[in-house]
């Protein structure tokens, strides 16, 4: 595990361009293999989860080169093969190999996914969705082993108990390749979600609806891919970066957005006071003098994200007053509390059930040693680092590292301090 190096108190001024979305490119990995030709991804984050997917693709003899952005994937001597377990556990994403080792394969063996510590995370909707389009699920040891019979996967009617990304995705996958209609209701309506059915549709797939809650799916035999993918920007990574702009910026730019991803964050910010500017493709935040305090209140998408609420916190530090934050997706997402008191923060859980913390004015913010629990907890650090007096050390940072590319050169060119150290 590395750690970061922090001397903070530096105002920061510049730009700041965002690298693609996480959650687009760790699932359009696994999507990759349903091709029949290589594919290729543009604008793909040089993030941990990245590397990792490489290696559960080299497991299944899948070869895949990282240079500059661009991955190229060329899944076309693809093997049955036990997936490495290591690499598995250390991305929540893994799960998406259940689905589409389903459409290539008609079944699959993968260990339960890893991914964020930040409360209960089950996976019955992408069950229920796999059995309803005709697989066998059994689970054993945490190894969940899915297999259908000879006539593999026929469409089906499905409609989602809970809104749920992963599950969305996870029966897209499953259901591409199947015999017939599928019908997914209720389903996630993030960006993400489209930016993988762009992708499968470019290929020759019949997916539509994407972006609203009734997705339709007619099954197709064959997948080839005719150009490189770009993907999109990744909007939790633009509002982090916003965020640490209006808490310590002397006016930056934060650039590659599209700013419809970013509306109910932007909303915050704007009812909060941040000076800032919507711009086509970027936005620019000024210094701001006084800071009101706010409710917010994590939703499924185009709600506020839950993966947005630990690193608005450290900007909440600069409000007048008492905020609040209601995470109704993660109510037990709070690994960054304790560590935040550590470097003078005024925050605490008020209700772990309902997931209400209270986030109070903190003027006295200073470097410390503390531990990212996982990748959002670690993004509200990295800022208030930056914010504190002092040198804060982050430890078990590859938990950031997870998710954000390049962080050291990005914030090293507006200014700031800070190394990241190896073990
Ligand atoms: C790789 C990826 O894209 N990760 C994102 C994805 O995670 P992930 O796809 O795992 O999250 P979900 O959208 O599935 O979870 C939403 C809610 O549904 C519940 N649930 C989910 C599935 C299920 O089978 N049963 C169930 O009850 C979860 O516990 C949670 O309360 O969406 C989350 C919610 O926006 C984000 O925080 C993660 O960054
Ligand atoms: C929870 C997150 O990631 P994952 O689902 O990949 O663990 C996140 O990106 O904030």
């Amino acid at each position: 595990m590395s750690k970061l190096i922090i001397n903070g108190g530096k105002k920061l001024a510049g730009e700041i361009t965002i690298g693609g979305a996480k959650n687009s490119t760790v699932a359009l990995i696994p999507a990759a293999i349903l091709a029949d030709t290589p594919v290729s991804f543009d604008s793909v984050p040089d993030i941990l989860d990245v590397h990792n997917l490489m290696v559960i693709l080299e497991s299944m003899n899948v070869s895949s080169d990282f240079h500059d952005d661009v991955l190229n994937i060329d899944p076309t001597n693809i093997v049955e093969a036990p997936l490495p377990s290591k690499a598995i556990k250390s991305l929540r994403a893994s799960y998406y190999f259940m689905g589409a080792l389903l459409g290539r394969f008609h079944r699959a063996t993968v260990s339960f996914p890893g991914g964020d510590n930040i409360g209960p995370r089950p996976i019955d909707q992408h069950i229920k969705a796999f059995k309803a389009l005709g697989a066998n699920v059994t689970e054993e040891n945490g190894t969940v082993t899915i297999t259908t019979g000879e006539e593999g996967l026929h469409g089906a009617q499905i409609f989602l108990d809970v809104v749920s990304v992963g599950a969305t995705i996870n029966a897209i996958l499953a259901a591409v390749k199947a015999k017939g209609t599928t019908v997914l209701g209720n389903v996630a309506k993030e960006p993400e979600i489209i930016d993988i059915a762009t992708f499968l549709n470019n290929m020759g797939a019949n997916i539509r609806g994407a972006g609203t809650d009734v997705i339709r799916i007619e099954g197709v035999d064959s997948l080839v891919a005719k150009n490189t993918h770009t993907i999109i920007p990744d909007r939790i990574e633009a509002g982090t970066y916003l965020s640490l702009a209006a808490a310590m910026g002397d006016g930056i730019t934060v650039t590659n957005v599209i700013p419809e991803h970013l509306e109910s964050f932007v909303a915050k910010l704007e009812e909060l006071g941040v000076n800032l500017q919507v711009d086509e493709d970027s936005i620019f935040v000024g210094p701001s003098d006084s800071l009101q305090p706010i409710q917010v209140k994590t939703m499924p998408y185009p709600g506020f994200a839950t993966d947005l609420q630990q690193p608005l916190t450290p900007l909440l530090f600069k409000a007048n007053g008492r905020s609040v934050i209601i995470d109704t997706i993660y109510p037990k997402r709070v690994k960054h509390i304790s560590e935040l008191v550590k470097l003078g923060g005024h925050i605490k859980s008020e209700d772990i059930e309902e997931g209400i913390i209270a986030v109070d004015t903190s003027n006295d913010l200073h470097g410390t040693t503390v531990s990212a629990g996982e990748i959002r907890a670690g993004a509200s650090l990295l800022i208030t680092g930056l914010m504190a007096d002092g040198t804060t050390e982050i430890l078990d940072a590859d938990n950031i590292l997870r998710g954000y590319g390049s962080i050291v050169k990005k914030l090293t060119a507006v200014g700031a301090d800070l190394k990241l150290v190896s073990d």
